[in-house]
């Protein structure tokens, strides 16, 4: 592939000039150089011609702060009094105040202003304060690789395990931040090597991995004499087994190292505690069938000849088996209810959706439960 040296030199160069702006306002100046940087790449610069209200062409549903740039903004309050803005004017440095006081917010001049998505920040702030927490560095050094040349610190920020989007969208969008604060005190770093097996299938469940660099091969193998076949290549900020911790099954499938790694893991204790209890909404009868009539997708998660059998009217059929790979094929959009027979295979497949970023409960119980 050929590469337009002109093009990447203006992306390099707009990414310094966002950079630099980030540098401006608050609280973004405070962030980390590391979030800055991510940050950079999501947030937005727009021109907004003279007499237009910048705040009206907020085209997501999302909430975001606005920033003026460059230019005069007139604010015009329900009260019937107004304000100029000015870019560079200390109350500048801040977001403007869209509260409901705020009646109109016309461009004075033509104007530049920089909009970033509200929860975005909030987890870039809620995430560098809590790694800076005296406890949070304590707990990691003694888990960190004596070797490692990176400061605990910066481990934490730079981590692909904590990237902003598994933040966002991940297994630990869902998790209070106290529960992660708990999480990282009690995360092991382990290195691993090329070759070394994991997790072999058929054993008992005992940790849930992080990978932090490196990639996992994953086999299964159906059937005792069976050869096992390769089901999936798991990189840098995947995790897994999740699966036995769980549904308190066996292992499912073997998984090695591909390449040498470093892995965080943690207990079944701490995991059911700290990320399966909180990510596993488990809800009854009634309370899913408010939400089916509200828009959400029934999600049957036995075997297909259990479904073709019988099966809640509407219902789609994601077997656990297969539902890493029919990801693609369910809408972000919509909340999904799963069930299955008695609730163990449905809950662990709301674990992988949720880890998905998908917004999903558990039928409490399970069809046979609830008489359905
Ligand atoms: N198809 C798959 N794709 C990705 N990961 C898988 C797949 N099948 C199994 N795994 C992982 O392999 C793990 C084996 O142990 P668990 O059953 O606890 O949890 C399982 C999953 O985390």
């Amino acid at each position: 592939m050929s590469h337009n040296p002109k093009l990447l030199d203006t992306s390099a160069q707009m990414t310094t000039a966002v950079l630099a702006l980030l540098n401006t306002f608050e609280p973004l100046a405070k962030l980390s150089a590391g979030r800055k940087r991510e940050l950079a790449g999501l947030c937005f610069v727009e021109k907004v011609s003279k007499g237009i209200n910048p705040l009206r062409m907020n085209v997501s549903n999302a909430k975001q702060s606005v920033y003026l740039i460059k230019g005069e903004l007139e604010l015009r309050f329900v009260d019937g009094s107004k304000q100029m803005l000015r870019a560079k004017d200390t109350v500048a440095r801040h977001p403007i105040v869209c509260d409901s006081t705020l009646v109109d917010c016309i461009a004075y001049t033509d104007v530049e202003i920089l909009r970033i998505d509200n929860d975005l920040l909030d987890i870039m702030m809620t995430w560098d304060q809590l790694s800076t927490g005296d406890d949070v560095l304590k707990s990691v050094h003694k888990a960190d690789d004596e070797k490692s040349s990176r400061t605990p610190v910066e481990w934490m920020r730079d981590t692909s395990v904590f990237s902003v989007s598994k933040l966002q969208s991940g297994v630990f969008s869902k998790v209070p931040v106290a529960n992660i604060e708990a999480m990282f005190q009690r995360m092991e770093r382990i290195n691993t090597v090329a070759g070394q097996v994991i997790i072999q299938q058929g054993a008992a469940g005992d940790y849930y991995y992080l990978i932090e660099s490196g990639t996992v091969l994953v086999t299964r193998a159906d059937g005792v004499n069976a050869h096992p076949l390769l089901v999936a290549e798991l990189q840098s900020g995947d995790a897994f087994g999740e699966e036995a911790l769980v549904s308190d099954n066996k292992r499912n499938a073997t998984v090695a190292m591909k390449t040498d790694g470093q892995l965080l893991r943690l207990n079944k204790h701490d995991f059911v505690a700290l990320l399966k209890e909180p990510m596993l909404l488990h809800v009854s009868r009634e309370v899913a069938e408010v939400k089916i009539a509200d828009g959400a997708i029934w999600v049957d998660a036995r075997l297909p000849s259990e479904y073709q059998y019988d099966h809640i009217d509407g219902a789609i059929n994601l077997p656990l088996n297969e539902i890493r790979q029919k990801l693609l094929e369910l809408d972000y959009r919509k909340s999904h209810v799963v069930y299955c027979q008695t609730g163990r295979r449905s809950s662990a497949a709301a674990f992988i959706l949720a880890q998905n970023g998908f917004d999903v409960v558990v039928l409490k119980g399970g069809a046979r439960a609830n008489g359905l």
